[in-house]
């Protein structure tokens, strides 16, 4: 697959603070690509940067191969979202998704059928003449993807759109935004803090922080193999333990000074292991359990006294609070993530 998008070595400073340092990254053309981080890592400031918003940049930027670093924002045929909605609050929902047709001074008939057609798309017809005013927060945001969708961008950026609407409409949104990306195949650049919505609709992650790349791939990759201990702490729920400890649960070939990780899911009960020379067996007693949401997971202190986080052993034979019980662990489950 082509990438539409390519950053080389962007570094941009606000007076003496560098926010982004040599960053490189490439968005493949006709994906869904999530910039995922911590709040101040600097998503923002290169979302700005790719959009033209902020020039006061060095490195390069390229768009399907055509240098835009010091293009102007609107010769770029990129469109963004942001979080707040930025309607026209004197224009109706048909005339906010026209307006950008109407500057370009395209025939009526054409805006009229390129308006419909979105209306339709974001679910809005029953509300073309209605004034942002009387919409709800979700409703907006339609209108904005909408307004965004009909210039046909070739990248469209979206910054945190969703981050001040409640759980159950960011969820519906977030999965339309995924399905109009796929059905008009438009490259979308997503920025969120938020990691279990960069998994839910990304088909690439790219995991920053302190304005450089800790980690790019899949959602499964980044997930399963985090790169670092950044990635491996931000997209949470991995053990993390010291060779030191490894070693003391019995494990061969990890290093002391080294850190893993291990998720809570890949420790194997008695009935479901399949004993060989690459595992461990590792006695303990259970200490707690907990619902999170669709799973439990329990905290089980190890006869060395380290403390693991399981889950998902088995559901049709959960493990009992204060038993003693032997969990497997298979070495190829671990993964060292650096020092
Ligand atoms: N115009 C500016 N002038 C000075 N500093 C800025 C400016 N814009 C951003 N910064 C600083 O750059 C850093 C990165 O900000 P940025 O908004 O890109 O982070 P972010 O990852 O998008 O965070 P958030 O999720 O909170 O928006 C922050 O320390 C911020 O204070």
């Amino acid at each position: 697959m082509d990438n539409l998008v390519n950053v080389e070595d962007l570094s941009i400073n606000f007076g003496k603070l560098n926010v982004i340092s040599e960053m490189n990254f490439n968005i493949k053309q006709g994906t869904l690509t999530s910039i995922l981080g911590p709040s101040g890592g600097g998503k923002t400031t290169v979302l700005r940067a790719i959009a033209g918003l902020n020039q006061n940049i060095t490195g390069k930027i390229l768009l399907d191969g055509q240098d835009i670093t010091h293009l102007p924002a609107n010769k770029r045929n990129i469109g963004m979202i942001f979080q707040s909605y930025a309607l026209f609050p004197n224009l109706s929902v048909s005339e906010n998704i026209a307006y950008g047709l109407k500057v370009q001074k395209k025939p009526q008939a054409e805006i009229n059928a390129a308006v419909n057609e979105m209306l339709a798309l974001v679910g809005m017809e029953q509300k073309k003449d209605t004034y942002p005013d009387d919409l709800s927060g979700g409703q907006k945001q339609r209108v904005a993807i909408a307004r965004a969708m009909v210039m046909e961008p070739k990248l469209l950026l979206l910054d945190e759109p969703f981050s001040a609407l409640d759980a159950k409409i960011r969820v519906e949104l977030r999965n339309q935004i995924k399905h109009y990306q796929e059905k008009l195949g438009i490259t979308m650049i997503f920025v969120t803090h938020d990691q279990a919505e960069a998994i839910a609709i990304s088909d690439d992650i790219i995991v920053m922080n302190d304005g450089q790349v800790q980690q790019q791939g899949s959602p499964m990759e980044i997930y399963a193999a985090p790169q670092n201990l950044f990635v491996a702490n931000f997209i949470g729920n991995h053990n993390i333990l010291s060779g030191q400890e490894l070693v003391k649960l019995g494990l061969k070939n990890v290093q002391g000074t080294l850190k893993y990780v291990v998720r809570p899911e890949l420790f194997e009960r008695a009935e479901n292991h399949l004993q060989s020379s690459d595992s461990v067996a590792i006695t303990g007693t259970v200490q707690s359990a907990s619902i999170l949401g669709d799973r439990v997971q329990y905290l089980f202190e190890s006869a060395p006294g380290i403390m693991l986080k399981v889950e998902n052993l088995n559901h049709a034979k959960p493990l009992t609070v204060g038993a003693k019980e032997t969990l497997y662990l298979h070495s190829k489950y671990v993964k060292e993530v650096g020092a």
